[in-house]
């Protein structure tokens, strides 16, 4: 991507033409931009180009707003795979809208995409501020999600018959291109309904977004897995834990957890290829010389060493080999023939982790994005997502998030501080 296609202009559904109430909202924020790339050499390059640097527009409240919210409807969906966090973002959309703005009428869509088509007679929710009240305090989605296409022109039907002006759509890459869809058909029939996306991935894998919510609860959660691999590991003689964490594409959750806990010996992640036989010598190494050893795993590492379901999910999302459960069976066995007993306790707390509340930092972070993309909906802008870069909130177009993962730069200063502190990697190759 040329960093030039991140200057651009937010889709608007028209010119501000409301006088905001305001009511709660302490701060008025201009059109200020968050600068991107970090990168010293790309913004030199501009500069030297005569060319305008690359921004974010920055999140927040605007001193007018597009719809009037004495007469307007909105409405909440949750897609793909639960995250710690949503219900807080459910929450902080009701009561922004609500407190902030004085919108009185929210739905919430219930099971993803599914809720927004008449055919699954799914009935929305009322989410009042009392209904939401407690909802922070809980894990998953009080709205229910799913996977699946679903007719596009049939979801717009009932935002029209519902007569909804802002629909925000909390949800990962899929998500987020079906939100783009949604746009695209409301565009077609010249209606003024706003889209907005708040994303959601407990891999930390949106393009142009530096974290997303979740993902810190779940880092936090891996770690108390990896305690445990490491107890596990020094009470045994040979022993090994083996703990497997969620990263399809983007082994972040891996590589911090990793780092949260300088014992790991082996990370594991879809960004850098290994061999078993190099992972075998190398960890047969590190035992003949500490006696255990701690292996942490994300799931989409190492899918060419496992036999793959080719299938996909119901959203077209690929299925992965299962590479815990071949590494599981595979190290005694394979080590054994090497002249090695070992010792290993495998856990795997994917669910356990995704369906966790959101730890207090990420509660914060979720009322935030959420608080910013009610802002971002009342001013008309629309195809657009709440990102965060720079320590900053700001207005990503959906197409610069939804088309290409974010993955660890092998090259880069994490995974540096990967190698560091593991010191194996390279040699398994
Ligand atoms: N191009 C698209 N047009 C319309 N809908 C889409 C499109 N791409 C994905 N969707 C829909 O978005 C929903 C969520 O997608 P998906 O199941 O891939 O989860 P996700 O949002 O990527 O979250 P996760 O990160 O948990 O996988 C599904 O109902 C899927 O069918
Ligand atoms: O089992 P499910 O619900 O389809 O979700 C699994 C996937 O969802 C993710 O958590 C992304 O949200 C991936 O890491 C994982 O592969």
């Amino acid at each position: 991507m040329n960093c030039h296609d991140l200057d651009f202009n937010i889709s608007r559904l028209g010119r501000c033409r409301i006088p905001s109430p305001l009511s709660g909202v302490r701060f008025v924020r201009n059109d200020e931009r968050v600068l991107y790339p970090s990168d010293a050499s790309a913004i030199e390059a501009c500069v030297a180009e005569g060319k305008p640097l690359p921004a974010f527009e920055a999140a927040g409240p605007r001193e007018q707003i597009y719809f009037d919210p004495s007469k307007l409807k909105c409405g909440i969906v949750t897609c793909g795979g639960l995250c710690p966090g949503l219900n807080d973002v459910i929450r902080a959309i009701v009561l922004s809208l609500f407190h902030h703005y004085g919108v009185a009428t929210v739905f919430g869509f219930r099971y993803g995409y599914e809720g927004l088509t008449h055919r699954h007679g799914h009935r929305p929710l009322e989410l009042t501020p009392r209904a939401v009240a407690d909802l922070h305090q809980k894990g998953g989605t009080l709205l229910g999600s799913s996977r699946g296409p679903q007719d596009v022109s049939e979801m717009v039907d009932t935002l029209e018959r519902m007569n909804v002006g802002i629909l925000f759509a909390i949800g990962g890459d899929g998500t987020l291109r079906g939100a783009q869809a949604v746009t695209e058909e409301i565009g077609r029939r010249n209606l003024k309904i706003a889209v907005i996306g708040i994303p959601k991935t407990i891999d930390n894998d949106i393009s142009n977004v530096q974290n997303s919510f979740g993902f810190e609860t779940a880092v936090s959660e891996a770690r108390t897995a990896v305690y445990s691999a490491n107890a596990e590991a020094e009470g045994a003689r040979n022993g090994i834990g083996l703990v497997k964490l969620m990263g399809r594409e983007s082994g972040f959750i891996a590589a911090y957890a990793s780092l949260a806990h300088s014992e790991v010996n082996f990370c594991l992640v879809p960004e850098v290829p290994f061999t078993l036989d190099g992972l075998l010598a190398a960890l047969k190494r590190r035992i003949e010389s500490r006696g255990h050893a701690v292996i942490v795993v994300a799931e989409g590492a190492g899918q060419d060493l496992v036999e793959r379901p080719r299938e996909t999910d119901a959203s077209g999302n690929v299925r992965l080999g299962d590479i815990g459960i071949f590494l599981r069976d595979m190290i005694p066995a394979r080590l054994k023939n090497l002249g090695m007993d070992v010792t290993l306790k495998y856990i795997d707390p994917s669910y356990t982790i995704r369906s966790m509340p959101a730890n207090a930092h990420d509660s914060v972070f979720c009322l935030l994005l959420g608080h910013h993309a009610v802002h971002a909906g009342m001013t008309g802008r629309t195809n657009m997502l709440v990102g965060f870069w720079k320590n900053e909130f700001t207005h990503v177009p959906i197409p610069l998030a939804a088309f290409e993962r974010k993955r660890i730069d092998p090259e880069g200063r994490l995974w540096s501080n990967v190698l560091a502190s593991t010191g194996q990697p390279k040699e398994m190759m």
